[in-house]
């Protein structure tokens, strides 16, 4: 019997549906919307695309929404000046600085900038290390996606052995505490890896954020697991994952596709994020 196909489109429209909930109620106990602001840099048409879809989002979800565009020359002085006032304005709950930045901007010194109250991303070291220590924090969207789709797919993960693939700031780290914090049993697995292959197949939970197109074979995987795919790679124009798909529909209990798995939920949590922040800085929550 092949695998479930767990749709990320479905869980993200009915997460989108909730936050849009959350956002009326914030709105009436506030007075206000909660507001993004989406700060992108340069022309890079990949990430406009991106920039697009969460102002589209957001706008759908009744939350205000803001897109500073500014050009690929501009110097960090002037991207920091514009988080101090992003910082400054009490109508921003949520600041997310669309990341990779133009070479020459330092992203380490942009990300600290951010007030931790309103970082959105999870990435500022304030709520790093609320995550790693188990606290309340904002948390990166994408692997916060991954968790929704692993509870829908499977109630508890306690005790589950889970192998996350990719050692990332933004996805592979936080996927690792999330999943600790589910009570898994977690292993990190990373390019110097030895026998990835025998590590994934002891998974009941494999998380692939490699970044390598259909890097995680069928036959690696233990019969039944929940396959997630964070990969999002272009190969001859189309989308591909970090796992071989058709082969692991054949071996895996469930998988998630790419497109239309991880990427939507992570739009979605952006959203949940930001009501999320500006719930605790109204006292709301
Ligand atoms: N500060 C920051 N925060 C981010 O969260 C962030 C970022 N920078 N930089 C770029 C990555 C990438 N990212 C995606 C969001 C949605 C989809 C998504 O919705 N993908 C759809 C469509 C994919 C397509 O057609 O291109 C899908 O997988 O089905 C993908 C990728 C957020 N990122």
């Amino acid at each position: 019997m092949p695998a479930t196909l767990i749709d990320g489109k479905a869980a993200a429209a009915a997460l989108r549906e909730q936050v849009a909930e959350e956002a009326r109620a914030f709105q009436a106990a506030a007075g206000r919307h909660a507001g993004l602001a989406v700060v992108l840099v340069g022309d890079d048409p990949a990430s406009a695309v991106y920039v697009g879809s969460k102002e589209k989002a957001t706008r759908t979800a009744g939350m205000a929404g803001q897109v500073h565009r500014l050009s690929a020359d501009i110097d960090q002085p002037t991207l920091m000046a514009l988080i101090d006032r992003l910082n400054a304005d009490p109508a921003v709950d949520g600041i997310l600085v669309q990341l990779p930045l133009p070479a020459g901007l330092d992203s380490d010194a942009v990300i600290a900038a951010v007030d931790p109250a309103k970082d959105v991303d999870g990435f500022h070291p304030l709520n790093v290390g609320r995550l790693a220590s188990g606290l309340p924090a904002l948390v990166p969207c994408t692997p916060k996606g991954c968790i929704f789709l692993l509870r829908q797919q499977l109630g508890s993960l306690s005790g589950l052995d889970a192998v996350v693939i990719g050692r990332s700031a933004i996805v592979g780290r936080p996927m690792a505490q999330l999943l600790l914090t589910e009570s898994c049993t977690v292993t990190i697995a990373h390019s110097r890896t030895r026998d990835l292959p025998a590590i994934v197949s002891r998974a009941d939970i494999v998380v692939a954020a490699v970044g390598r197109p259909e890097m995680v074979r069928g036959d690696w995987l233990k019969p039944g697991a929940t396959v997630i795919d964070v990969g999002i790679n272009r190969v001859e124009g189309r989308l591909v994952g970090d796992v071989a798909f058709d082969e692991a529909m054949t071996v895996a209990g469930a998988v998630t596709p790419v497109p239309g798995g991880v990427g939507p939920m992570t739009i979605a949590v952006l959203l949940a994020n930001t009501v999320e922040a500006a719930r605790r800085r109204e006292g709301l929550a």
